[in-house]
């Protein structure tokens, strides 16, 4: 198993008491497989997205990334696991604007110490990206902005993809593609894909899909 998420539960500091964000909730990812996360503003899906990925540490239950206990690590064991294993595609699309799209798409994969040169040129052609590769992201439309960061993120050959509205900033067309896009490649790698979405489409388009309400799963 890829992802284990076993009865977490997560609270943020409120004015007089903490606030539970996430009471007890459970998920399993494969390999290779996708699964949307859907629920209404506030109901913990990006908090919940954090805690997958490391980025943020549950209160209590488990998170086995790999087998590992990502919740009991403190901050150096768990930037490891990420740059390790895990990658994030945000909606804001977080690209670097002071280096041209080959630069950027290679930015990850250099830190991570994984960088291949032809993985790279793959992703850019397949992502059409290829004609762009020496202009700034501020040269590019938001569709190719976004696939750049996808790219970026894939680059680093990461096992765990997690994404939080990968396509949010887009109209539903470029959404569509891009997303099939990226589900072709998450695919073909075999990662595990987490998707943070609001859109039902988009959401049908995954093999699974967990609905959150109240920071539980429904
Ligand atoms: N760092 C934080 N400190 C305090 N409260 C937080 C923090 N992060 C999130 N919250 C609170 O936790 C709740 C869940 O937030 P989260 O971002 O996980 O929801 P979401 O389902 O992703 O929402 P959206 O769809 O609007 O992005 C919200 O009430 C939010 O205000």
């Amino acid at each position: 198993m890829l992802l284990t998420i076993a009865d977490v539960h997560k609270s943020f500091p409120g004015a007089d008491e903490p606030v539970p964000v996430l009471r007890g909730v459970s998920l399993t990812l494969d390999a290779g497989g996708t699964l949307a996360l859907t629920g209404e503003s506030g109901s913990g899906k990006s908090t919940l997205l954090h805690i997958a990925g490391g980025l943020d540490r549950a209160d209590s239950g488990k998170v086995l990334l790999l087998g590992e206990d990502v919740a009991q690590m403190d901050e150096r064991g768990r930037a490891r696991v990420r740059r390790g294993t895990v990658g994030v595609v945000f909606q804001q699309f977080n690209l670097i604007p002071s280096l041209d799209v080959a630069a950027n798409i290679a930015f990850q994969a250099r830190i991570a110490g994984r960088h291949d040169e032809g993985w790279c040129r793959t992703l850019a052609e397949r992502m059409g990206l290829s004609g762009h590769l020496s202009r700034y992201p501020e040269e590019l439309s938001g569709g190719q902005q976004q696939r750049v960061a996808i790219a970026r993120t894939l680059a680093a050959k990461p096992k765990l993809v997690l994404a939080d509205e990968p396509t949010g900033n887009l109209d539903e067309t470029t959404a569509e593609q891009v997303l099939s896009l990226m589900l072709d490649l998450v695919t073909e790698t075999g990662a595990g894909l987490l998707m943070v979405t609001h859109s039902d489409r988009l959401a049908s388009r995954m093999e699974r899909r967990l609905h959150l309400a109240l920071g539980a799963v429904t």
